[in-house]
């Protein structure tokens, strides 16, 4: 039977995001508490920095005109530390012992450096003539009172925050982070650290699913496993909803086998199926829809198809829902081919592959000789995914390619 065409990766991820609105209810945190989260409202610097013009180095604060002449010295009149000026301008044929960080005071128009000068008797030479502006930070260098300093957003992380620092906010106003309810389903599964039967399995799908979310600033409630019955399903699925997630994750179920259950149990909830199945490998039998206010997002039980689910999916669907822009922004690269590989044929194909640098410091991207989606070693020893086309012809070490890195 002639399969229908499927919805491409590209398409699924704009039906999703197009969706996903940032989150009600930002919350204001002190800074010490906003590393991770994302910014929801622009932030405008309080002050300007530097406020005054400082030096950058430790020596002399000169007028260049002072030494004009080879052999020139300049009285030593004062000094100005950091946050301590000397209070006066400079005189012609002054200058002031200064130190990194110190107001520049008026009439000074360079800094002689301490290594470049000789000082004797309260008189300072110079080995190098100063040059006028050199080792003077200007007012205003960083950023002005009022300039935009983080847009609405962004992520915060070490750099955000000093900067948010620098611009003397206290406090920050940040999305709320995504509650993401993890329900995975399958009676062959038991959760790490339980002895399983003879034919059972341990479940990962929970566990990387999770460090997604909360890589991408989301919290997270991991509902456990809950078995391949209608009944028991409904039961994970009522305690998704007394979760109050804003985004449901289902682990295995998504196919067509017999017990393959999630999507008649969503449905049974009421969910809207926006869509089911996709132009992916691995990653085929997505789901994606709506159960109230809640995003459901139904990953294959694969864990290699769950983890490229979350990575291209997931993590997206997270940062739009806290206001990030780019959320949906490609994040692929462009590599070089390491084998040759056949014709792709109707899936957008994400192969796990590692990566390498030629002799000439190009980067060579090799998938790895086995693809099955349930091999997590391969994934482990991948550096990226190598994205081939849907219909791409076949191609040769060394062709032209897009990856997206994993870590
Ligand atoms: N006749 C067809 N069969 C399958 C199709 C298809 O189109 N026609 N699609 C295949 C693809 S592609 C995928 S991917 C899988 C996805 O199936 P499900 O989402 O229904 O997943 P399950 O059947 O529940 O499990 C598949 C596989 O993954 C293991 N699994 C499930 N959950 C976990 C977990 N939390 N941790 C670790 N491993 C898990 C499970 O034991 C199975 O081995 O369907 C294909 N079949
Ligand atoms: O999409 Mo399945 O995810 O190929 O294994």
């Amino acid at each position: 039977m002639a399969e229908k065409k499927l919805l491409g990766v590209d398409e699924a991820l704009a039906r999703i995001l197009e969706q996903a609105q940032p989150l009600d209810s930002p919350e204001t945190l002190p800074l010490a508490r906003a590393l991770g989260r994302t910014l929801a409202k622009d932030l405008m610097a309080r002050r300007t920095q530097p406020p005054v013009d400082v030096s950058a180095m430790d020596g002399y604060a000169v007028r260049c005109a002072d030494f004009s002449q080879p052999g020139a010295r300049a009285r030593l009149a004062g000094e100005s530390a950091a946050g301590h000026g000397y209070g006066a301008p400079l005189k012609p044929g002054e200058c002031v012992r200064i130190f990194t960080g110190a107001p520049v005071p008026a009439g000074a128009d360079a800094i002689l450096l301490q290594e470049d000068s000789i000082a004797e008797s309260g008189l300072i030479g110079a080995t190098a003539a100063p040059e006028p502006g050199r080792h003077i930070r200007t007012r205003g260098l960083d950023f002005l009172e009022g300039a935009p300093a983080l847009g609405r957003g962004i992520r915060l992380g070490p750099a955000e925050l000093a900067l948010a620092a620098a611009s003397n906010h206290a406090e920050l106003c940040v999305a709320r982070r995504p509650r993401v309810a993890i329900l995975a389903s399958g009676d062959e599964l038991v959760a790490p650290g339980v002895e399983p039967g003879p034919s059972q399995i341990i479940s990962c799908n929970n566990v990387a699913v999770a460090g997604f979310a909360e890589s991408a600033g989301a919290e997270v409630i991991d509902l456990g496993i809950f078995r391949d019955d209608l009944a028991d399903l409904k039961r994970g699925l009522a305690q998704a909803r007394e979760s109050r997630a804003d985004v449901l994750v289902t682990l295995g179920g998504a196919s067509v086998g017999d017990h393959d259950l999630l999507r008649p149990a969503l449905a049974a909830e009421g969910m809207t199926l926006d869509f089911w199945r996709i132009a992916m490998r691995p990653g085929k039998p997505l789901i994606f829809g709506r159960l109230g206010e809640a995003f459901v997002l139904g990953l294959p039980g694969n864990p290699v198809a769950s983890f490229v689910c979350a990575l291209v999916f997931l993590a997206p669907l997270l940062r739009a829902l806290q206001g990030d822009p780019e959320a949906g922004a490609d994040k692929s690269e462009r590599a070089l081919l390491g084998v040759d590989l056949p014709a792709n044929k109707a899936r957008r194909d994400f192969m796990r592959a590692a990566l390498s640098e030629d002799s000439a410091g190009r980067l060579i991207a090799t998938p790895q000789p086995l693809q099955d989606s349930s091999l997590l070693t391969e994934l482990v020893r991948s550096q990226a995914l190598l994205l081939r086309e849907i219909g791409a012809p076949a191609a040769g070490a060394g062709d032209p390619c897009r990856i997206l890195r994993l870590r």
